[in-house]
């Protein structure tokens, strides 16, 4: 909504009911220029004061006022969209924006939400861009209300911090798609090339004022102590641990509270992965920037008797370098534990799970239910009845719930169907498994020529 005057502000908050996000219309980015009123004689103090001193002293009757509501509980989102001079256009995936101070902190991408938010929100996107002139990069902000709602916040029309993520993670950055869109070449694939990123803006944390050029006397400033700088490098030299990280730095000669300074990006296998590898980037105690301990493969059984077999599984998984833990969950005597590890196994970075049973193996089944990740059932040979059991329990599963189920007690083939499994999206493991094959193969050849050349006998006997 426009407003010309604090007045009118007041009424708009009359008629949402909820605390506004006041912005002036010019001279308004990375929090400046914006302020939020909770109350309604916050209004015009909002206005006459903080957008007043933020926006260079424009007069008040000379500037122009956009206010939306506020509603607790939204997330932000945001879609950057292209389009070219032909008019065609692209959309990038759908990002969360974590703000604070009303400045961008974080970005995910792509955003947590359902699928189908993720398509409304594109959406939304795609027809706010298509009803403006021009060609180029647009960044189109949202919020997803509680109720399921997309809301249109804001459209900026170049490239912009919630698409800066798309220089390491998408198969074409802002940047390029931006030349691309006005030059009139055909737009690039805008989509992931990994299968997770988060920016991290790093933001100005003192006011230090220097004219200070380049990484170098960046760092000569660190030396010298100034605060800002000096967080600023500890949070680099941290970074510049850790796989999958990028710094970029923006050189800017002032360093100024909140002002963002540079950005950080890191990508990943999956969205647990990165958020694993943010965390050991901002707290300085956790060791070297080490996020191989984040497991992917999840190996759960319904009692520690199924150990014996289900460590074939852990030995595989030893062998491929894969990380991995191991539980005891059990379909029957902890439903409760078993409901929370499959809803959460995804969000926690696991990407298979293996789950091993004996008797009524109801394990690998209800597990399916609970989760999209695959899922390799393994029917453990029980007291009684041999195994048929577990493996009747585990393979006759109901259409749309499938269990890949292995042979009776072979952790082994379950642990290899996993690496498998993560193979699909890793050249040098699925290359390790070819060789994996090869060797196996080269086994058998070896015992073939000593049966061949030894005969039975001796063979049998040595
Ligand atoms: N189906 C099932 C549910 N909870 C445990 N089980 C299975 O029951 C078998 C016997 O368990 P226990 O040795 O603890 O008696 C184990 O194979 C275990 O997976």
């Amino acid at each position: 909504m426009k407003i010309d005057d604090p007045e009118s502000a007041k009424k708009a908050g009359d008629l949402f009911g909820y605390p506004l996000m006041i912005k002036s219309k010019r001279l308004a980015y990375d929090g400046r220029g914006n302020a939020v009123a909770k109350t309604e004689e916050e209004i015009s103090s909002a206005v006459q004061s903080k957008i007043f001193a933020s926006v260079n002293n424009l007069e008040l009757h000379h500037n122009t006022f956009l206010v939306s509501s506020i509603h607790a509980n939204d997330q932000e989102l945001a879609v950057i969209v292209a389009r070219g001079r032909d008019k065609s256009i692209l959309c990038y995936p759908v990002v969360e924006t974590i703000h604070r101070e009303n400045i961008c902190h974080i970005v995910k991408a792509p955003a947590n939400v359902p699928l189908k938010i993720r398509k409304l929100a594109t959406n939304v996107a795609y027809k706010a861009v298509s009803s403006l002139e021009g060609a180029g990069v647009f960044a189109v902000e949202l919020f997803l209300t509680e109720d399921g709602q997309i809301l249109l916040n804001e459209v900026a029309p170049r490239p912009h911090n919630s698409g800066h993520h798309t220089i390491e993670s998408c198969f074409t950055s802002q940047y390029e798609q931006h030349l691309r869109a006005i030059l009139g070449l055909q737009l690039g694939d805008p989509s992931m090339k990994t299968q997770a990123a988060i920016m991290y803006n790093i933001l100005g944390e003192d006011e230090v004022a220097t004219n200070l050029t380049g990484l170098i006397c960046y760092r000569l400033s660190c030396l010298q102590g100034e605060p800002g700088f000096l967080l600023a490098h500890q949070l680099i030299g941290r970074a510049l641990g850790i796989s999958g990280a990028t710094v970029h730095w923006y050189d800017k000669p002032e360093m100024r509270k909140q002002r963002k300074m540079g950005h950080i990006t890191i990508v990943g296998p999956s969205m647990a992965i990165v958020e694993t590898r943010l965390k050991f980037m901002l707290n300085e105690e956790l060791l070297n920037g080490d996020t191989s301990v984040t497991p992917r493969v999840g190996i759960i059984m319904g009692s520690d008797s199924d150990l014996p077999v289900m460590k074939d599984a852990a030995r595989i998984l030893n062998m491929f370098d894969i990380p991995y833990e191991v539980r005891i969950v059990s379909a029957h005597r902890t439903p409760d534990i078993m409901f929370s590890y499959a809803s959460s196994a995804g969000e926690r970075g696991i990407q298979v799970v293996i789950a091993g049973a004996g008797g009524a193996a109801h394990l690998p089944g209800m597990v399916a239910a609970l989760t999209p990740l695959p899922v390799i059932g393994v029917p453990v040979r029980a007291s009684s009845l041999d195994g048929l059991d577990s493996l009747l329990s585990i393979v006759q599963m109901p259409r749309g719930v499938p269990v890949a189920t292995v042979a009776i007690n072979n952790a082994t083939n379950a642990g290899l169907l996993a690496v498998r499994m993560l193979g699909v999206g890793d050249a040098d493991l699925q290359a390790r498994m070819s060789q994996y094959l090869e060797d196996t193969k080269n086994d058998v050849l070896v015992k073939a020529k000593k049966l061949e050349k030894d005969g039975w006998e001796t063979y049998l006997n040595s």
